[in-house]
Parts: structure tokens; C-alpha cells; sequence
């Protein structure tokens, strides 16, 4: 049921509109204001707003749709004047409304109205979806220390042409790292083109990276364009780039230095003008210390370091990561959204997340499916991942030993360590990332939470 939000100071229309769209199927919301409409978008995430232009208070229906296309520029908004006023008309327009519709309304004028809009809303999920879907896009959430670092890094680096070696645990967001630098740099109209390097056969990399011409093999029938010449003038992301074997490795640091490749059974060279950005979950430097990774390539690649943390280790950035994924799946299914008791996001936040945010995405998707418009609870999240159970308070260290989630016993220090690890972290998320408030919670004040959490590397040095 597509929901609309009516904000109009005049009741006859709020009543009137309200009646007819409810009676067409429309879940209907009314505010006769600007600000508590604004209040109400952002709680309700309405599909379509319908809007008065003149309207008395501090926020008209102008100032309204300004501050709409900025904090939710998916909903179209649908604006209403009373008087035939071209030039607010035009301003509107101007200012990202889907349509203007003039008072006195008639019911077609309206509906016809509303359900252009819908189906705009409609295309703009689908186009959302599609372009999450193929990792060309997406919000970075979280806003722990180490987020921040990270997204001031993009803000600098992006748009220089330096090569950054992105590194972190599967699923922390490299590759939505490396299309962020993408997408700030002068080159974001330009290809951006991803290449598994784990993926690729080893007879093949060649052939992919630099492409081939037609007969260069056996099975070589048609010229093929390798991912190099595709990513002329843009971006070439080389994922996974620690799996390359020893001769990609050295045609890869040939191309790097030349700044050209051939094709396969090419012969002749071609210019190519790449950034190169790569990411591993390897460790680079270790894989150089055993000779499996060219020492020269390493230096070439990692002109720009860039480390991103575990989920675990920035446990402040759950309950944030949590209601986007929540928020994006009700987009993509127009589901009834969940909540989340704050006991439910303690126990996601005592869990390990070897898979990190991608696990957690999936974890999240799950519940928001089986409890789809309800409150999910810690019982809830623990019948998904009974490991979240042992969270802190639930497992009490009996004879005074510690133990992992693998049951290993480890040293009194690194098991204290952990266990504090997870009581800040499940304070943090009780409190939604705010500090102040989950110091309350455990009862000590701020400068001393502050002081362990940089102990156990939860927050920078600077904090
Ligand atoms: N900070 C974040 N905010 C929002 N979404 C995120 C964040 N970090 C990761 N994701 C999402 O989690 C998923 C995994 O991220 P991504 O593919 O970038 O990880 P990766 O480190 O490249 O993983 P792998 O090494 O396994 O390829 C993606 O859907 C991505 O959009």
C-alpha cells in the first residue's frame, strides 16, 4: 500500500484529500505544518509527499521541499498552491518537485498525480537496488573514529590519481571504499572497472586484464577488449590482487610502469590512462617476505595505504549499519519496516562478524524478513546466530577462566580484554554509538571510557 504524507495548515483539505486517497488504498498521514511534516517524513518514510506551498510558521511548503530533497530526495513530492502563482510554480520545479497541482484540486487531478509519482518512486527503488546490486554505488555508514579517518581519507586522496591499496577482513567494505575514490575523483564519469583476480583461471588472467586478438589461442574466435583498455581514462579496481599469480603479477607491474599493455597475439603496444586502486585480505607484506608477492608490484601498489577495521573493532558503528540495511531492505520490498529492541542490537554487536558488514547485511536482511513490521528481539536474534548469546552478562567466566567463542582458554589479560571489548560494545549499542550515554550505562564517566576504548583500539588517538 503506497503511503503519502498530506501537509497542508488548511483541515477542509487535509480531510478531503486524506478521505479520497484512503478510499483509492493510500496510507494516509497528515500534518499541518512544515516542520512536524518534515518530522514526520523522516519517521515515516512516506512513498510521495503532497505539499501546500503557503503555509503559515517557520517552515513553508518552498523551505519544506528544500529540506526534503536533501534528507530524502527518493520521495517525489507533489506541490499545491492556492493561487495560480507561475513563478513559485517554476521555483518549485526548480527546486526538484515531481509536480504542481492547482488549487482548487479536483479528485482526478490528484490521483493521476499520485500515482505518476508512485511509479517514479517505484523506478527510483528499482534503479537504487540495481545500482547496490552491481557495487557501483552505496552509502558508507558509520561514523566511528576509524569511518571518519577513512571517509577524510577518500575526501583527500579521491581525487588525485594515486594508487591506494585498500586492505581489511572480506566484507569491510573495500570495494565500496574503492568505488567512493572513484566517485570523488575527476574521473567518476569515466569507467569504473572491477577485476576479481581470485576469480580468473590462471591461464586467462592474461587474456582478461589485457584482452586478445582473434586466433591469439585456441579458442580465441573473436578480439577481445581486456579490462585495462575497458578502463581507459577511468578506474581499474584490482580485487583480491594478492591471489594474482607470479606472471600476472609481472605482466600486471609491466603495464603499471609503461602506462600500455598488449593485447594477447597483439604485438603492438596501447596507451592506456588508468588509476589503478587494489584491495586484498591478504597480508601483502608477509606474502612479499615469502617471496609469493613481487616486492616491486607491492611498492607500485601501495603507494596509498588504506586499513579498514573489522566490524568488531568498531562496534559504535553497528546500530547505525543496522537500521540502513533495515531501511534498504523495506525500500527494496516495501515491507513493513522492524524495529529493534536495544537488547537485539546488543547481542548482534557481542557476535565476532568474521564476515564483517556483509554478514551483518545478510544477518539483517534475514530478521527483517521473518519479523517484518514487528520488533526483533535479542531471543530473535540468537535463534539466527546462536554465537550472539554469549554476549556480555549472558556467559559469566565460571572458575575464573575465560573463554573464546571457540571455547579456547586464553590468557587472563587478552580474555579480560575481551570481555571488556564486548561490555563497551554492547553499551554502545544500547546508547546508538553515543558515548556520553554509554558511559552513563556503565557507570564511569567519559574521559575513562574514552581511555579504554583507545586501550582496545575502539577509538582513535585523537579522540
Ligand atoms: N560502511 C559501510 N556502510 C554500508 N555498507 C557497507 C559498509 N561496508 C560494507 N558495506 C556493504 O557490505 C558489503 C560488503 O562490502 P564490500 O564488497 O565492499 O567488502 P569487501 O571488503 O570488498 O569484501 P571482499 O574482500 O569479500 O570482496 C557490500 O554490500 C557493501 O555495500
Amino acid at each position: 500500500m503506497p503511503s503519502v504524507l498530506i501537509v497542508d495548515d488548511e483541515p477542509n483539505i487535509r480531510r478531503m484529500v486524506g478521505a479520497l486517497l484512503s478510499a483509492e488504498g493510500y496510507d494516509v498521514r497528515d500534518a499541518a505544518d512544515g516542520s512536524t511534516g518534515l518530522a514526520l517524513a523522516e519517521a515515516l518514510e512516506p512513498d510521495i509527499a503532497l505539499i501546500d506551498l503557503m503555509m503559515p510558521g517557520e517552515l513553508d511548503g518552498l523551505g519544506l521541499l528544500e529540506k526534503l530533497r536533501e534528507r530524502r530526495p527518493d520521495v517525489p513530492v507533489v506541490m499545491m498552491s492556492g493561487r495560480a502563482a507561475l513563478t513559485d510554480a517554476v521555483r518549485a520545479t526548480k527546486l526538484g518537485a515531481f509536480t504542481f497541482l492547482e488549487k482548487p484540486l479536483t479528485p482526478e487531478g490528484v490521483l493521476l498525480a499520485l500515482a505518476s509519482a508512485f511509479e517514479l518512486r517505484q523506478a527510483r527503488r528499482t534503479a537504487a537496488a540495481l545500482r547496490e546490486d552491481l557495487g557501483i554505488s552505496g552509502e558508507m555508514i558509520g561514523d566511528s573514529p576509524v569511518m571518519r579517518d577513512v571517509r577524510a581519507m577518500i575526501a583527500r586522496i579521491g581525487p588525485t590519481d594515486a594508487r591506494v591499496l585498500i586492505t581489511g577482513e572480506s566484507g569491510t567494505g573495500k570495494e565500496l571504499v574503492s568505488a567512493a575514490l572513484h566517485e570523488s575523483s575527476p574521473r567518476r564519469d569515466k569507467p569504473f572497472v572491477r577485476v576479481n583476480c581470485a576469480a580468473i583461471p590462471r591461464d586467462l588472467v592474461e587474456s582478461e586484464m589485457f584482452g586478445h586478438e582473434r586466433g591469439a589461442f585456441t579458442g580465441a574466435t573473436e578480439r577481445r577488449i581486456g579490462r585495462f583498455e575497458l578502463a581507459h581514462t577511468g578506474t581499474l579496481f584490482l580485487d583480491e590482487v594478492g591471489d594474482l599469480g607470479a606472471e600476472a603479477q609481472a605482466k600486471l607491474l609491466r603495464a603499471i610502469e609503461a602506462r600500455e599493455i598488449e593485447r594477447v597475439g597483439g604485438g603492438k603496444p596501447i596507451k592506456v590512462d588508468v588509476r589503478i586502486l587494489a584491495a586484498t585480505n591478504k597480508d601483502l607484506a608477509k606474502a612479499v617476505a615469502d617471496g609469493s608477492f613481487r616486492e616491486d608490484l607491492f611498492f607500485r601498489l601501495n603507494v596509498i595505504p588504506m586499513q579498514l577495521p573489522p566490524l568488531r573493532d568498531r562496534p559504535g558503528d553497528l546500530p547505525a549499519l543496522v537500521r540502513h540495511f533495515s531501511a534498504r531492505h523495506r525500500t527494496r520490498t516495501g515491507r513493513p519496516q522492524v524495529t529493534w529492541h536495544p537488547d537485539a542490537l546488543a547481542a548482534l554487536s557481542a557476535y565476532r562478524w568474521p564476515g564483517n558488514v556483509r554478514e551483518l547485511a545478510n544477518v539483517v536482511e534475514r530478521l527483517a524478513i521473518l519479523h517484518a513490521g514487528s520488533e526483533v528481539s535479542r531471543a530473535d536474534v540468537v535463534q539466527v546466530i546462536p554465537e550472539a548469546a554469549h554476549g556480555p552478562g549472558q556467559r559469566t567466566p565460571s572458575n575464573g577462566v575465560s573463554v573464546t567463542d571457540a571455547g579456547d582458554l586464553l590468557p587472563l589479560s587478552d580474555a579480560l580484554d575481551a570481555y571488556e571489548r564486548r561490555l563497551i560494545a554492547a553499551a554502545l549499542a544500547h546508547s546508538d554509538g553515543n558515548v556520553a550515554e554509554a558511559a552513563r550505562r556503565l557507570q564511569t564517566d567519559r574521559p575513562n571510557l574514552y581511555r579504554r576504548m583507545r586501550r582496545l583500539g575502539l577509538a582513535s588517538a585523537t579522540e
